[in-house]
């Protein structure tokens, strides 16, 4: 008889050296290195630096690697014109996607697969996102490109192009550590998609572009910006309770809750809500970590189910001031990093990624023959 493994769940695919989840004991390493002490101590491009290389670098290697990055933060011109001719009805995710494969069209060495090559790629694409995140938040608000700054680091350099200012040191803290929390983890399923395309030998940038779709979706990184929805559906902490009864009568999902993995919580999720308290005090609004409170008082009371990452960074990317839809794409704007090394490291020990399946339609039948 043969066995399903639906959703491949419990299914070992290969090994990775990049990163490992431990549901056990709760923890995520990124080569070795527990995820929340290098969200406190670390600088974005520094975790960026250790995925890809396999070590943190020395302060030499980190201006080095800081220095590459900044000078490639323009959007070359085609680009920021195929990014304001897409009309605004569709998702911010669809542009990252499109954009991720205008750059992969116009990079000269789209087609070259060395190591090198793929992490030049890969740096550029990191320095690049962030501008088709910030072109695109501004284009929905009737305002103008802002072009790059290079004294900024990644993060303060992101708000810079979304905002036209950098703000106070807790905000840009906070959200480098939601940067570093969200830059990888292990074989999730935009990973799985990118290191599947990369097992055809097809390019990086087509790997990208399939791994921004498959985040895209609610099951994944779009529950960020699902908590906001359900947070105005609420409206108020005393009313998710209620909420949440009817949700769970309905059989539907309660966005940013629940893991593949993780079954005693998301090993992220305590790092990142500390933060979402400093935002809180910082921008004075209580109410919302009531609500959020709430929600997940009820949810565990009722369900078990404990938050996930995407739980706490919905309302602190809404306190900093991105719009909702605006959340994915911050997540895809550090996740390039684990799906880039992702694909570096398919392409180092490669195989066709090909599973079977075990056909349940009609019997073998003739097609009627034609007058
Ligand atoms: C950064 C990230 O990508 S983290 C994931 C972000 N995604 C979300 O927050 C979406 C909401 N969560 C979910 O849909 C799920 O928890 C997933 C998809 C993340 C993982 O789910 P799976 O491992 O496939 O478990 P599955 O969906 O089968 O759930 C098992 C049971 O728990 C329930 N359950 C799981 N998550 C939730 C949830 N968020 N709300 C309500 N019930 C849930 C399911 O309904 C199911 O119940 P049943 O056995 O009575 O049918
Ligand atoms: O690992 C997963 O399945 C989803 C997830 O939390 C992530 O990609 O960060």
């Amino acid at each position: 008889m043969t066995e399903i493994h639906k959703g491949l769940a419990g299914v070992v695919v290969d090994t990775t050296a990049i990163s490992s989840v431990d549901p056990e004991s709760n923890s995520l390493l990124y080569r070795g290195y527990p995820a929340d002490q290098l969200a406190e101590r670390c600088v974005f491009e520094e975790v960026a630096y250790l995925l890809w290389h396999g070590e943190l670098p020395t302060p030499d290697e980190l201006a080095a690697f800081q220095g590459r990055g900044r000078s490639q933060r323009a959007l070359p011109g085609a680009v920021i014109d195929a990014v304001l001719a897409l009309p605004t009805t569709c998702h911010p995710m669809d542009v990252v996607r499109t954009a991720v494969s205008i750059i992969g069209a116009h990079d000269p060495s789209a087609q070259d697969p060395s190591p090198e090559a793929n992490l030049a790629k890969s740096v550029r694409l990191l320095a690049q996102i962030p501008a088709v995140v910030a072109v695109d938040q501004r284009r929905r608000r009737g305002l103008d490109p802002i072009e790059p700054r290079d004294d900024l680091k990644f993060a303060d350099n992101l708000f810079w192009m979304t905002f036209g200012e950098v703000p106070d040191p807790v905000v840009l803290r906070a959200f480098e550590v939601s940067l570093v929390l969200y830059a990888e983890h292990s074989f999730n399923a935009s990973t799985f998609t990118a290191r599947v395309i990369a097992s055809t030998l097809s390019d990086l940038h087509s790997a990208v572009t399939g791994a921004v779709g498959a985040l895209k979706g609610p099951l994944h990184g779009g529950a960020n910006e699902a908590v906001m929805a359900t947070f105005a559906q609420i409206g108020t902490a005393d009313r998710a309770a209620a909420w949440l009864d009817a949700e769970i009568a309905a059989k539907r999902k309660v966005m940013g809750f629940g893991h593949r993995v993780y079954k005693h919580g998301d090993s992220r999720v305590p790092t990142m809500r500390r933060w979402l308290g400093t935002l809180v005090e910082h921008y004075d609004r209580p109410d919302l970590l009531d609500l959020y409170l709430a929600l997940e008082d009820a949810m565990a009371a009722r369900t078990g189910i404990l938050p996930n990452l995407d739980y706490p960074t919905g309302p602190a990317y809404h306190l900093m001031g991105f719009d909702t839809p605006t959340f994915t794409p911050l997540f895809a704007a550090s996740r390039v990093v684990g799906w880039t090394a992702h694909v570096m490291e398919q392409l180092a020990s490669n195989s066709l990624i090909r599973p079977l399946s075990l056909y349940d339609g009609p019997p073998r039948r003739e097609v009627p023959a034609r007058p």
